[in-house]
């Protein structure tokens, strides 16, 4: 099944200021890089046959390459993203707009959440980090909005602060995830639904392994995860491994650059 993504070229990418232990602004970051290995990114999901829709990029918001953050989009549905750091602010308003003008229902949100960054779709649940990013309440206000359950996981790594950086869908029904970025109680909870979940090294998840994007047969991922690769070919998975060194930088993977649209216009 081919999937809609929405992705917003890294034209004005930076790192020029700290949000995340990623972020090192006196390292600097290269843009046209970025854009290079963004480019190739978005080629590998069209060779799959997928969609890719494009929104603008904004001079000034160097983290609006990151469109998992921009929302949560279900059955059509679009629940906005409030951005919890200021610098990143605007984004939340400039993707509900790109999807509002396209006639998606779009519900502007009261909490902070920072979209598919904390929160990921499957079958018949939604799961949602918090801890760092996401205000546990707005769990509870996508649910009421998409009308799917959902889950409250917490992460405790500073490293891993969006639940996509420690977790990722194989499909509607089964992860993979690195156990140590969540409370032990969200480990139990993982462990309960998941039984059969691909668990990542340490190593896998330090290259932002888990922050790939699966539909189903093709994983798209971080090429620097060589164990978690590995046990994905096992299971059956085709890997496509991505180089995107340089939005790392800015604590970000092929996932954060993607957002899916389900249920699309
Ligand atoms: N979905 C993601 N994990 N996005 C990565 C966002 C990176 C961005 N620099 C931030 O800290 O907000």
């Amino acid at each position: 099944m081919p999937k809609h993504f929405l992705m917003c070229r890294p034209e004005y990418f930076a790192v020029e200021y700290s949000i995340n232990p990623w972020m090192r602004p006196e390292d600097g970051a290269s843009r046209d890089l970025a854009v290079l290995q963004w480019e190739r990114l978005k080629a590998a999901y069209e060779e799959l046959g997928h969609r890719v829709s494009l929104i603008d990029p904004i001079d000034g918001l160097p983290d609006m390459v990151f469109a998992a953050n921009g929302a949560l989009v279900v059955d059509g549905r679009v629940y906005g993203a409030r951005f919890a750091y200021p610098q990143r602010g605007p984004e939340g308003p400039a993707y509900l707009r790109w999807f509002a003008e396209r006639g998606y229902p779009v519900h502007e949100p009261r909490h902070v959440n920072e979209g598919e960054g904390d929160f990921l779709a499957l079958d018949e649940v939604v799961l949602a980090g918090t801890g760092f990013r996401t205000d546990v309440r707005a769990h509870q206000e996508a649910q009421e909005v998409l009308g799917r359950p959902v889950i409250s996981l917490t992460l405790v790594d500073p490293r891993f602060y969006h639940l996509d950086t420690a977790l990722f869908p194989l499909d509607g029904r089964n992860v993979a995830y690195y156990p140590q970025a969540f409370s032990l109680g969200s480990q139990e909870v993982l462990r309960r639904m998941f039984p059969d979940a691909v668990l990542a090294t340490a190593e896998d998840a330090e290259v932002l392994g888990l922050n790939a994007v699966s539909d189903g047969t093709h994983v798209v991922m971080n090429a620097e995860a060589s164990t978690l690769q590995l046990e994905l070919k096992l299971r059956g998975y085709e890997v496509i491994p991505v180089d995107l060194s340089e939005l790392r930088k800015a604590g970000g993977g092929p996932k954060c650059c993607t957002l899916e649209i389900r249920g699309d216009k």
